[in-house]
């Protein structure tokens, strides 16, 4: 059946240190807790290790020491309470749009009509309503993102675990995904981990943003924001973005992030 729904779970990483075979570990020491409403964005150089948290967060991988836990019990692997949704949006291109978002609830179990209004209703959250017939291959790349929103969320996860999900969308596109993602977020009350290499995105989505430099992968940085609540909120995310707060918190993240690149 879908995750049993935990308003208060928490998804931590504790003292993680992470070695790909015998090379030089990617992570060291790296501690992070992700809470159910909190939005947290992590950001950083390529290579430092951001997409390799995300994998540890999703039980893909498991930790050379240190320990990945939800409330408390040791993560051994993915699990319906954790989705994932990854740029290359995953969907299946012999399943029509309702079967995609659907297909979660098709693997709990759940039965066609009951997996179908849920669908559906999905689909009309991320704003295609009327689309749940149609092929795939007829949906544009922000089209095809807002099904993969929507199917990730079918399962009712705790967790949205997002590596860059909206870096092959054209800038007018991923604006509008920003409140979308915004709206879901709050609604489903999930805890959310989202890679990103745009600062502002990190800044404007987050209630907290996190600073991992490389080699190895450490968290040196955190801002707490609060911009996307206030965006939700009904204020204009333009005057948001050129307020000085913004501003400044965007120069100590560009800091953060190239901190060590000189030593
Ligand atoms: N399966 C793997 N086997 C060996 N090394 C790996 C593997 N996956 C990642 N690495 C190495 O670990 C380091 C961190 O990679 P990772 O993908 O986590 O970084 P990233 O910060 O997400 O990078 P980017 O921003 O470019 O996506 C890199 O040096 C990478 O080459």
């Amino acid at each position: 059946m879908t995750a049993p729904q935990r308003p208060d779970a928490v998804l931590s990483l504790g003292d993680v240190t992470l070695r790909y075979g015998a090379a030089a570990p990617v992570l060291a020491g790296v501690s992070l807790a992700i809470r159910r409403g909190e939005f947290v964005s992590l950001i950083g150089r390529s290579g430092s290790g951001k997409t390799t948290v995300l994998n540890l967060a999703a039980g893909f991988l498991g930790p050379s020491s240190g320990q990945v836990l939800i409330d408390g019990r040791s993560v051994r692997g993915p699990g319906p309470e954790r989705a994932v949704i990854f740029q290359d949006d995953g969907l299946l291109p012999w399943l029509n749009v309702a079967a995609n978002v659907a297909l979660p609830l098709k693997l709990a179990g759940i039965g066609a009509e009951a997996r179908r209004r849920v669908a559906l209703d999905l689909l009309g959250s991320v704003g295609l309503a009327d689309q749940g017939d149609k092929p795939i291959w007829q949906m544009s790349g922000g089209q095809r993102q807002r099904i993969g929103l929507a199917r990730a969320l079918a399962a009712r996860p705790e967790f949205l675990l997002m590596d860059e999900p909206l870096g092959a969308l054209d800038a007018m596109t991923r604006e509008r995904m920003h409140g979308l993602i915004l709206k879901l977020w709050r609604d489903s009350h999930a805890g959310a981990l989202l890679i990103t290499h745009s600062i502002e995105e990190a800044l404007f989505l987050s209630t907290r943003v996190v600073v991992l430099t490389p080699s190895p992968g450490r968290i040196t940085h955190e801002e707490k924001t609060l911009w996307g609540r206030r965006f939700l909120a009904g204020e204009d995310p333009r005057a948001l973005r050129s307020e000085p707060e913004f501003i400044a918190a965007r120069e100590r993240l560009v800091d953060a992030i190239h901190a060590r690149e000189a030593a």
